[in-house]
């Protein structure tokens, strides 16, 4: 686990360009910056050349795709990839919704990414491996999450983050599991979009994938049981709000104070 990574994040101010979902575009926007990124948004695929060669990152996120979204996230990806830039891919509710697991099948024979983050129900519909995935939630299954992990990091031969309760982070063969967190984050619309785009950024500042994956996870999870232990009550919105904050103010030594991992 590398930590310092987060210094270095905050010290670089990396641009993080997002095709980002209406539902919680600043929620991701505002903890970006929060964290120490510096997020961009845009809909229009005119500017995508420059969008890609500016940023260091670029997040693709399917949660309100349309017709017109995924032809810019088609090219989009084609320029990551041409401009080296890596691209994290939220699969959001692919497991719910067939036509959603069709495109994000085709996007990932049309550019490669370096990390694919989601909750159980995504990543193992994107692996064609058994579970009930519910809307945008990861549902309920019996799989091994490990296993549906590595499966779908060894199909799309990239890092896997498949995020809950353990964040499971491998790259097909090494596996880590972060197990700090709070259930406050299943009450907040939008985290596992936040995540996703943090590990964007993370991906911007360094190339080992495995690592900033890892601490990536670490640094959103810590920050969310840090905030729910100072909560007298279970509060989504005030949560939301203290998350953002914490997300600007936290440190190494506080993040390692409760890091669980293996
Ligand atoms: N029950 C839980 N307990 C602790 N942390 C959780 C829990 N559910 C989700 N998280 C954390 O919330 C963040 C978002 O993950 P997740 O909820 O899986 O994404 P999504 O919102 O895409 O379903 C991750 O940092 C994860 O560790
Ligand atoms: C509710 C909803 N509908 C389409 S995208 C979205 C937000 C999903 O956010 P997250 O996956 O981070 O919970
Ligand atoms: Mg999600």
């Amino acid at each position: 686990m590398e930590l310092r990574l987060l210094t270095a994040l905050r010290a670089q101010n990396p641009i993080v360009f997002n095709i980002a979902n209406f539902v919680t575009v600043q929620d991701v926007a505002n903890g970006l910056n929060a964290l120490g990124a510096s997020p961009i948004m845009s809909a229009e695929v005119q500017e995508a050349e420059t969008m890609v060669q500016i940023a260091g990152a670029v997040c693709i996120n399917l949660g309100t795709l349309t017709e017109l979204q995924i032809e810019q996230m088609r090219v989009v990806g084609r320029l990551a990839n041409q401009y080296h830039k890596p691209v994290v891919l939220d699969p959001v509710a692919v497991g719910a919704v067939p036509y959603r697991k069709r495109i994000a099948q085709e996007l990932l024979t049309t550019f490669d990414v370096a990390v694919i983050r989601g909750n159980a129900g995504e990543i193992a519909a994107l692996a064609d491996m058994d579970w009930q995935a519910k809307g945008i939630d990861a549902g309920t299954g019996t799989g091994d999450l490990i296993s549906i992990a590595k499966a779908c990091a060894n199909r799309y031969h990239c890092c896997v983050i498949l995020s809950g309760p353990t964040d499971v982070i491998t790259d097909g063969t090494r596996v880590v599991q972060v197990h700090n967190g709070t259930p406050l984050f299943q009450l907040h619309v939008g985290s596992g979009d936040l995540l996703s785009s943090i590990v964007a950024a993370f991906t911007a500042i360094s190339s080992d994938t495995f690592e900033v994956a890892q601490t990536a996870c670490l640094v959103l999870a810590a920050s969310g049981e840090l905030v729910a232990s100072q909560l007298t009550a279970d509060r989504p919105a005030t949560f939301t709000v203290e998350l953002v904050d914490k997300l600007s103010l936290v440190t190494v030594p506080e993040i390692e104070a409760v890091e669980s991992l293996n």
